[in-house]
């Protein structure tokens, strides 16, 4: 992964921009992102999924510039190729632990295949007893009647399904104590390497450090303007 005299700017928000000339993370490399409250950490997760592009600048995944595809190769790469796992974690609460796990690849025939194509459901059980949920109790289970913790490690399953190769995580664990903020990042590690794949991950627990390669300071990669009012962060 690796940006290159990127700009963008939100343009119905105050002005908020922000530039960077050079950002890469090694493949196989998991990195965690920090920065204060509004300094737009997820503003450069959103532009590394694909999700926003930027004004200037060269995004590359995996060797594509994800900035010069058009939106509908945008999204299809995406899915391809990028697991995200949101704060909200945005599952489907009336779906299945199952089916919410094996959603991306309806939209991303070659994730499908590597996940095992019509064996994917396979995987997934595999994937749920290995980060400590029953598949037999919990697969068919609806993912909105799972508690917070294990709605987390539900929505990290989606991400690594059909191991994408960057894994892009805003703030997940900040809904979990101590205890189960380590061992998600444990899992989340684990189940990474064992696919090759790459991750950034924001979070405002410094903490969390040790259990990641690197840790990057937006300020140190980013610059960041406000074209009124408050400074930047
Ligand atoms: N969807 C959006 N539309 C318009 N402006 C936005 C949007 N999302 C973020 N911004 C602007 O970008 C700035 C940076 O926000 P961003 O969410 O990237 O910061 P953050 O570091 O992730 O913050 P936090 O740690 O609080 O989640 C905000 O102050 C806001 O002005």
């Amino acid at each position: 992964m690796d940006l290159e005299a990127v700009g963008f700017s939100w343009r119905r928000s105050g002005g908020f921009s922000i530039a960077i000339d050079r950002f890469a993370i090694e493949k196989g490399e998991r990195v965690l992102l920090a920065g204060p409250s509004g300094s737009g950490k997820s503003t450069l997760l959103s532009l590394l999924a694909g999700i926003i592009t930027p004004q200037q600048g060269r995004i590359a995944i995996a060797g594509t510039d994800i900035a010069r595809l058009r939106p509908s190769r945008r999204d299809r790469f995406r899915a391809e190729n990028i697991g995200l796992i949101f704060q909200s974690f945005n599952l489907i609460p009336y779906l299945s632990c199952l089916d919410n796990i094996l959603l991306p690849l309806h939209f991303a025939p070659e994730r499908r295949a590597r996940a095992g194509g019509t064996e994917a459901a396979a995987q997934a059980r595999t994937l749920l007893s290995r980060i400590g949920l029953d598949p037999d109790l919990y697969a068919g289970e609806a993912a909105g009647r799972l508690s917070v913790g294990q709605q987390q490690r539900v929505a990290v399953l989606r991400a690594l399904i059909g191991a994408p190769g960057l894994i892009i995580a805003d703030e997940p664990t900040s809904a979990l104590d101590r205890a189960h903020q380590d061992a998600f990042v444990a899992v989340l590690s684990e189940e990474i390497a064992r696919m090759g794949g790459t991750l950034l991950m924001v979070s405002h627990d410094m903490s969390l450090a040790p259990l990641f390669d690197r840790t990057v300071a937006l300020e140190s990669v980013a610059r960041v303007t406000r074209a009124r009012g408050d400074r930047a962060a």
